[in-house]
This record gives structure tokens, C-alpha cells and sequence, in this order.
């Protein structure tokens, strides 16, 4: 990569590489600010960074979600500017030795529920949730990487059909097993590969994890999966994380999950250990209250909270309001006595039409 970007962006180091591209941090000489760069070939088709503008253009304001700078062609690479966030949550694993506390993975358990739940109220699943995808900066945790992401909807109110023989989706670690069983993946598996990623957070690895990487392959990951993922994963950790994935399970293809279940799980356990050792997302070092800053500073620091635009998804609305019981979920403790909310969730035609089936 060259130093010099579309005459704008120095390119500085190179973060990371993923399966199609390469993330190099920058300095925007414009603004002076860095920035994160991801480029691609051109030559790629579909080009997950095409997917990934758009996205982007969609969540813009949303909490937790890059901002998009810029994107272009330069050469013979696609790039996108994005804001240049910390850490992803592989490598603060292991700049904790691989040892998180039980109130602390419940913490980015409340972070990401709700970074998931706004990318789906948007239409959108990720297809591709693990570790890596969550980035810290400050007190918020970041999703990020839209390039395999699909909206779940079409022709404007349609859900997706329950199709087969689609082609494998994910990271083989942390994929759904409709992923491995080649299922049309729909909002339910995001959320099975949410609960993988924390079990991993939890324990240190997975049980369809060989310590001899060369054995990892699909068909045995695949086979251990189907054996190995269920709610026992949780075994010897707060009962919350085992209800959750046992009523992920229970999620039918169609169904908009109940988010604010899932949220409240988590955050019981964060109650119940309290906050105070928790080590990850801590407050930026340098913060300035508008009183200590100088008359100009603070007037400018006021228009922008002025000119702050409102988030246009209320991801705490999705997840106090929605709820959608599987015939599973009727059996777990929580749902006992559980008044069913109305959905607050748009209602998708084809979730309406399986539902008369099932009638
Ligand atoms: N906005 C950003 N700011 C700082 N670092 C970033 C940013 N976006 C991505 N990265 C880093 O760059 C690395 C590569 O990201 P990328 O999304 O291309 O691939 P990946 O998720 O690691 O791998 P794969 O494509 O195989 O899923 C990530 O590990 C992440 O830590």
C-alpha cells in the first residue's frame, strides 16, 4: 500500500488483515484525525466493501457503529475511511491472558445484544458475529465488518424464505449450526453465534475447539457442533447465560427475537457482581467538562451537543418492547407468568403467513 491515499490519507500501519482485505490506520491530513482505511481488489465480485458502504449509510448515527468518512476506488483497490476505533475483543482477551471475569463478559454480553439488536431493526443481519467483529473505544463497544452481512427482508415487507443449500456463512468457529447445515440464516443465528463468542469469552475455548488447529476442519467442527452446543456449554457459569442460548435455540427462522430478554439476562448478572471490577470499556483517560474549557471551546461544545441528531432507531425501545415466545421459551423459568408484550417489531409478511401455517 502506498503512503499517500487519494492525496489525503497517510497511511501509517497496517491494523489487520481479514479474509478479503487489509485494515492500515491513517492520518486524515485534512481534519488531522486518524482514521482506519480498509481496501480491497477491485477485482473481488461482490465486493463485501459495496456491502459494507451501504450498511454503513444506513446505521450512520447509530450508537456503536463506525462513522463512515469517505470511500472510493484508488488505483486497483476499493477503500473505504472509516473512524479508527481500539482494540477488537480477540485481542483485549489476550491482553487479559485469556482470563475475563464472569461480570465482565456479561458487560460486553449487554453491548453487543444491543449492537445487534439495532443492525437487525434495521433490516440487516451480520452473518458473520465472533469475537474479532466487536472493537472497544472508550466506554462503547463497536460492531463492525458489514461484508457478509443480507437484509433479512424483500420487495420491502417479505422475510427471506427458510431456504437449504446455501452456500456456509460465517467463521467456522463461531457459525450457527444452520450455517453448517447450509440453512438460510436469518436473525436467530447472529444471536446463537453471540452466545458461542461469550461462551469463548467465558471459558477460554470451545468444546468443538481441537487444540491441533490442522483438525479443525468444517465436517468435524460441524459434528462436534451438533453434539457439544448446547446450553451445557454454560455449565459451571451464571444459569442467565445458559436460559439465553437455550431460548436462542428455540427461535423459529422467522420469528424477531426478544432482545429485551436477552439484555435483561445479562445485565442481572452484571448487577448481582457489581461493577466495580470490571476492567474492560473504562471511561477515555482525558475527558473535559464544558466548564473547565475556554469560552469559545465551551459555546462550540454546546452547539454540538445542539446539533447532535437523535438516533433515528431507539435500540433501548427494541429492547424493552419486544418479545416474541417459541413454544421453548413457555417452558423456562422467566417466562412463567409473562405477560406477552405487543411486538414492537415491524411484522413481516411472511412471518404472518408461517404463523397461519402453524395455526
Ligand atoms: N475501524 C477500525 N479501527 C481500528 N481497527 C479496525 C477497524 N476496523 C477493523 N479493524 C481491525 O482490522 C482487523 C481486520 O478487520 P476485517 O474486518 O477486515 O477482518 P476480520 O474481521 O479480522 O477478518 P475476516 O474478514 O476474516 O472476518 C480487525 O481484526 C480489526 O481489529
Amino acid at each position: 500500500m502506498e503512503d499517500l491515499l487519494a492525496n489525503r490519507y497517510q497511511i501509517q500501519r497496517l491494523v489487520g488483515k481479514g479474509t478479503f482485505g487489509s485494515v492500515y490506520g491513517a492520518l486524515d491530513l485534512k481534519t488531522k484525525k486518524k482514521v482506519a482505511i480498509k481496501v480491497e481488489n477491485i477485482t473481488l465480485s461482490p465486493s463485501p466493501i459495496e456491502k459494507e458502504i451501504i450498511v454503513l449509510k444506513k446505521l450512520e448515527g447509530q450508537e456503536g457503529f463506525p462513522k463512515l468518512h469517505s470511500y472510493g476506488i484508488y488505483k486497483d483497490h476499493n477503500y473505504i475511511v472509516i473512524e479508527k476505533l481500539g482494540k477488537n475483543l480477540s485481542q483485549v482477551f489476550k491482553d487479559f491472558s485469556y482470563s475475563l471475569s464472569i461480570p465482565e463478559v456479561a458487560y460486553l454480553g449487554c453491548q453487543m445484544i444491543r449492537r445487534i439488536a439495532t443492525l437487525h431493526a434495521h433490516e440487516i443481519i451480520h452473518r458473520d458475529v465472533k469475537p474479532s467483529q466487536f472493537l472497544t473505544k472508550g466506554k462503547t463497544l463497536y460492531m463492525v465488518d458489514f461484508g457478509s452481512c443480507k437484509s433479512f427482508i424483500y420487495a420491502g415487507s417479505f422475510h427471506i424464505p427458510m431456504t437449504e443449500d446455501v452456500g456456509f456463512v460465517g467463521t467456522l468457529m463461531f457459525a450457527s449450526r444452520n450455517a453448517h447445515a447450509k440453512i438460510q440464516l436469518s436473525r436467530r443465528d447472529d444471536l446463537e453465534s453471540m452466545c458461542y463468542s461469550l461462551a469463548y469469552l467465558l471459558r477460554g475455548n470451545l468444546p468443538w475447539m481441537d487444540a491441533d488447529s490442522s483438525k479443525n476442519t468444517e465436517s468435524k467442527i460441524s459434528l462436534r457442533k451438533s453434539m457439544f452446543s448446547g446450553p451445557s456449554i454454560f455449565e459451571g457459569f451464571p444459569a442467565e447465560f445458559s436460559q439465553v442460548l437455550a431460548y436462542v435455540n428455540g427461535l423459529n427462522f422467522y420469528y424477531c427475537p426478544d432482545y429485551g430478554f436477552i439484555y435483561n439476562s445479562f445485565k442481572k448478572i452484571v448487577d448481582k457482581f457489581g461493577k466495580s471490577n470490571i476492567r474492560v470499556l473504562k471511561k477515555p483517560k482525558k475527558t473535559y467538562r464544558a466548564s473547565s474549557l475556554n469560552p469559545r471551546k465551551r459555546s462550540e461544545s454546546q452547539k454540538s451537543i445542539r446539533n447532535y441528531i437523535k438516533p433515528k432507531i431507539d435500540t433501548k425501545k427494541i429492547i424493552d418492547t419486544c418479545f416474541c415466545p417459541t413454544e421453548e421459551s413457555d417452558t423456562l423459568p422467566e417466562f412463567k407468568n409473562r405477560k406477552t408484550i405487543a411486538n414492537n417489531c415491524k411484522v413481516y409478511k411472511s412471518e404472518t403467513l408461517h404463523e397461519k401455517a402453524r395455526q
